[in-house]
């Protein structure tokens, strides 16, 4: 019946009729569970296929017990609203959600030709073509999240992933945070006062400096990692190495980083323009003008920035 929803929420009878438009709640026997595709901090991440389309889906499974005991909740809902704010062809979309009585499940897109950091590491390095085009479309989708006021703040090769059709899809939002714009822009120190000390940090390698020392988060952190993946992409390597964390994150602070021999000229001043020290300099930030001085860097030149999702990418998929 109508008012009824199978995942045993006694949901007022208004919702239904006002979502009669909007599908019945799925529920997980509509779905053939396939492989684990990865783990997230709490939760687990499969590949599915819905029984009634064939239709493949990642599902990411959530144990209503362990996220109370972890007192995950609000990050679980951030998650979620993160997710209903993007609609971009270059991020990981959320189909539906529902629940049963210990689970929850989020319903993504399945990223078919998997991780960025994949093909890194079989080809080594990406050729100049590849490393533009693939920048303009991380550029693209960065321009997308800021201008909601989400920063992803966790942006790395291993979720960077690519669709069918070669183009990125960004995915894991666990650790994203919406920021008000005002907030934003507001350097001075107090306005961390009374703030809650965020206890998250990124991975190593693509931490800016502000989240290490001051625990402050600005759109600008994923800016700084864009600058580390552009190094990456073309010289093979993350510009800040170490055996141990602590050795990375000093290089970090210092801003301790060199580029290899041959280097392309306008990558390494795009690059050099991204990995500064004050998040209110690096290029693309707002105190630095936005999103036009990042786009019509010279690296950049010649990318049509209005149909990126159009044309054909310049790497063929792996045959796995
Ligand atoms: C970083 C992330 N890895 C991944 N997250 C997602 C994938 C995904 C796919 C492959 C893949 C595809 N083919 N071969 C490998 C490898 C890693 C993936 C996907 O297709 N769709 C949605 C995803 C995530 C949705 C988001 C709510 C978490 C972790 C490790 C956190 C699961």
């Amino acid at each position: 019946p109508q008012g009824e929803r199978s995942d045993g929420q006694g949901t007022d009878n208004k919702m239904s009729k006002r979502s009669s438009m909007k599908q019945m709640k799925k529920k997980p026997e509509d779905f053939l569970f396939g492989k684990v595709i990865g783990e997230g901090s709490y939760s687990t991440v499969f590949l599915v296929k819905e029984v009634s389309t064939g239709k493949e889906y990642a599902m990411k499974v959530l144990e209503k017990r362990f996220i109370i005991k972890e007192h995950k909740t609000e990050y679980v809902h951030r998650e979620k609203e993160v997710f209903a704010m993007i609609n971009h062809p270059f991020f990981v979309r959320m189909y539906f959600t529902f629940q049963d009585m210990d689970r929850l499940y989020f319903c993504l897109s399945y990223a078919r030709r998997g991780e960025l950091f994949e093909y890194l590491n079989k080809m080594g390095s990406f050729s100049l073509e590849q490393t533009r085009f693939y920048t303009a479309e991380i550029v693209s989708a960065l321009e997308h999240l800021h201008g909601k006021g989400i920063i992803h703040r966790d942006l790395k090769p291993e979720n960077i992933l690519f669709g069918d059709n070669m183009h990125i899809q960004i995915t894991d939002f666990g650790s994203a945070k919406i920021i008000k714009r005002e907030v934003q822009n507001n350097t001075n120190e107090d306005s961390n006062a009374g703030r809650r000390r965020n206890s998250f940090v990124g991975t190593a390698q693509y931490v800016s400096p502000e989240v290490l020392t001051s625990k402050t988060t600005y759109c600008s952190s994923d800016l700084w990692a864009l600058g580390c993946i552009i190094y990456q992409l073309l010289g093979g390597l993350t510009p800040f190495r170490g055996r141990h964390e602590y050795e990375i994150f000093q290089k970090i602070v210092k801003v301790d980083y060199a580029f290899p021999e041959g280097f392309d000229p306008d990558a390494r001043d795009l690059v050099d323009k991204l990995i500064q020290l004050d998040p209110t300099k690096r290029i693309g930030c707002e105190e630095e003008g936005g999103y036009g001085p990042l786009k019509t860097h010279s690296f950049l030149k010649g990318i049509k920035w209005d149909d990126l999702i159009n044309q054909k990418p310049p790497l063929e998929p792996l045959n796995k």
